[in-house]
């Protein structure tokens, strides 16, 4: 657990953006008064830990800091709030409330569509925190799913917009020199990719963007890279789903509109959405359809909307977005992008949008390089984009959710050969041997047993290099296949079909002629037969008789037929 200042422990990181990484962490000890949530010690909260790049940036740390108060007081229901900010070192945290519930951009890929009257009304709850902010001047710049947190309870789902400010933050002078500005693509307006001055209407447009993609389930703008996407914000027209009922269109068409003084303001917004859910829904009485029907008089633009305060392209009117290129994701973090200083293709993006690397899914703008109109690469084409720590960021952000590296050694299918390394030192030989490995210690027995520990070429197909080391100390259990010797045994006579046996009837025939001989010689058989032969004289005259008994009646055998 690593310590943020004296107050706030970080546990676990819950998400990582283009801007930094989200933790949940613990406080240790109540805040100061500088803090607008002093907050107790062992609560729960969520620190966003701004990147290094920007935490080294001394634009961005005097922002932070000039900031604080306008991060701190805002405060609304649905806008997660900011409960401390935290400068130590080359480190910049924002202290949040938690949020237990999944982003939006999360909960859409795993629900899918939001119905016309659900999208209508969460979107006006979002409208309800930018009309909020831009009442105090606070311009967000960066709305899109992936920023709205939903907190859930009852059954309900409570929308909290987050990172207001951080757009702003990291749109700093000192990032501006490097030919970088925030925004991400599906949901950059068209004034921030032209790079012309901007006002809280990019926000009215990202929101026209979210409830687009609320009700059907993408943005409105897609294409195979992010230069493609913003071309069609610059000039295409938004295609109109059928299931988006009138009224509901009505609305997205207006915030959607390519000139900033033709969308509705946020207060404006919200109360159209609110009117527009009522209209649409399954009872609504006709009067309520009526008011739905007319909304677009209700969406009436903000006739003062608060400014973008340095806005990278605002101070120079002949700034253009060179954007890179890559295939775009709608979803993707927040990106960083470049734009030029140069005049040419100021007032044609399409002169100076360079692609680039159209084929990664997950790229961001690249860069072009300062006095260099339409091009990119500091020093040539070939060179790296100072942008790739950006592009790395946002692919990381996009993998980190289905992609967990697993260290080997904690792999428990690399640990599985490990233990078969072991066992054998165990050695209780029997028992070992039914199991996989060992076997060892009777070899003879189980030679083909050993055939499994190949299960480590399974690993090897992953864990190529690891794998073979702990497989080698099992190599020495091969000569243990020598002991085979007991083969030999094979060699024994006994082992001879039917030799054993003959073997037992001679041994039995000896037993029983010697025995013969014995009773014959010392008892008084020979006495009792009478005969005074010799033992062997006397088997050999039996012999003779038997086989006289035989011949005879193999004789009469004959005879009779
Ligand atoms: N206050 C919070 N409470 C709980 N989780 C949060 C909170 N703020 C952010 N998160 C989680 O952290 C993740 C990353 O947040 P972060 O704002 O850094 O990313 P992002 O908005 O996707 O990227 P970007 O930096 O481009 O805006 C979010 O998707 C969200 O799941």
């Amino acid at each position: 657990m690593r310590p943020v200042g004296s107050k706030y422990l970080l546990e676990e990181p819950l998400g990582r953006g283009a801007t930094g990484t989200v933790w949940r962490a613990r406080q240790r000890e109540t805040a100061g008064a500088e803090a607008a949530v002093p907050g107790q010690p062992g609560e729960t909260v969520a620190i966003k830990v701004l990147k290094e790049e920007l935490a080294s940036d001394a634009d961005v740390v005097m922002r932070f800091l000039r900031e604080r108060s306008v991060l701190l007081r805002l405060t609304h229901p649905n806008i997660v709030r900011v409960r401390d900010l935290v400068v130590e070192g080359d480190l910049l945290a924002l202290v949040m409330d938690l949020v237990e519930g999944p982003d939006l951009h999360r909960y859409l890929r795993e629900n899918g569509p939001f119905t016309p009257v659900a999208a209508a009304l969460l979107t006006a709850q979002i409208a309800d925190a930018l009309a909020a902010s831009h009442a105090d001047g606070v311009v967000h710049r960066d709305l899109k799913p992936a920023n709205v947190l939903l907190q859930q309870y009852d059954g309900r789902m409570h929308p909290l917009l987050t990172d207001f400010g951080i757009a702003r933050l990291a749109d700093s002078p000192g990032l501006t020199r490097t030919q970088e500005f925030v925004g991400t693509p599906a949901y950059v307006a068209p004034e921030s990719a032209e790079g012309r001055p901007q006002t809280s209407a990019v926000d009215i447009y990202g929101a026209g963007i979210l409830l687009y993609e609320l009700v059907t389930g993408r943005p409105p703008f897609s294409g195979g890279s992010a230069l493609e996407v913003l071309h069609q914000h610059l000039s295409a027209e938004p295609r109109r789903p059928s299931t988006v009922p009138d009224p509901l269109w009505t609305v997205i068409e207006r915030c959607l509109r390519k000139n900033p003084d033709e969308r509705p303001s946020a207060e404006n917004l919200a109360r159209g959405l609110r009117v527009v859910a009522e209209g649409i829904g399954v009872h609504a009485n006709s009067a309520q359809i009526a008011a739905a029907e007319g909304v677009g008089a209700l969406l009436v633009p903000d006739p003062a909307p608060a400014p973008v305060p340095d806005t990278p392209g605002a101070a120079d009117p002949t700034q253009v977005l060179p954007q890179g290129a890559g295939s775009y994701d709608p979803n993707a973090a927040t990106s960083v992008m470049p734009h030029t200083g140069g005049p040419a293709g100021a007032a044609d993006p399409t002169a100076v949008l360079p692609n680039r690397g159209a084929a990664d899914p997950t790229a961001v703008m690249p860069p072009v390089p300062p006095g260099a109109p339409g091009q990119q690469g500091q020093g040539g084409p070939e060179d790296p984009h100072p942008w790739q720590n950006q592009l790395r960021a946002a692919r990381d952000r996009n993998e980190q959710t289905q992609v967990q590296y697993v260290d080997p050694g904690q792999d428990p299918l690399r640990r599985r050969p490990q233990r078969q390394v072991a066992r054998p030192q165990q050695q209780p030989p029997r028992r070992q041997a039914p199991p996989p490995g060992p076997g060892y210690g009777h070899p003879q027995q189980q030679p083909q047993q050993y055939a499994p520990q190949p299960q480590r070429p399974q690993p090897p197909q992953r864990y190529a290099p690891p794998a073979p080391p702990p497989a080698q100390p099992q190599q020495p259990q091969r000569p243990q296949r020598e002991p085979r010797q007991p083969r030999q045994r094979s060699a024994n006579p006994m082992r001879i079909p039917g030799l054993g046996c003959l073997k037992g009837c001679l041994f039995t025939i000896v037993i029983l002629f010697v025995a013969g001989w014995l009773i014959w010689e010392l008892s008084p058989l020979q006495e009792w037969i009478g005969t005074g032969k010799g033992y062997w004289e006397q088997l050999t005259d039996w012999f003779s008789t038997v086989t006289g008994w035989f011949e005879k009646l193999g004789g009469s055998g004959s005879g009779t037929n």
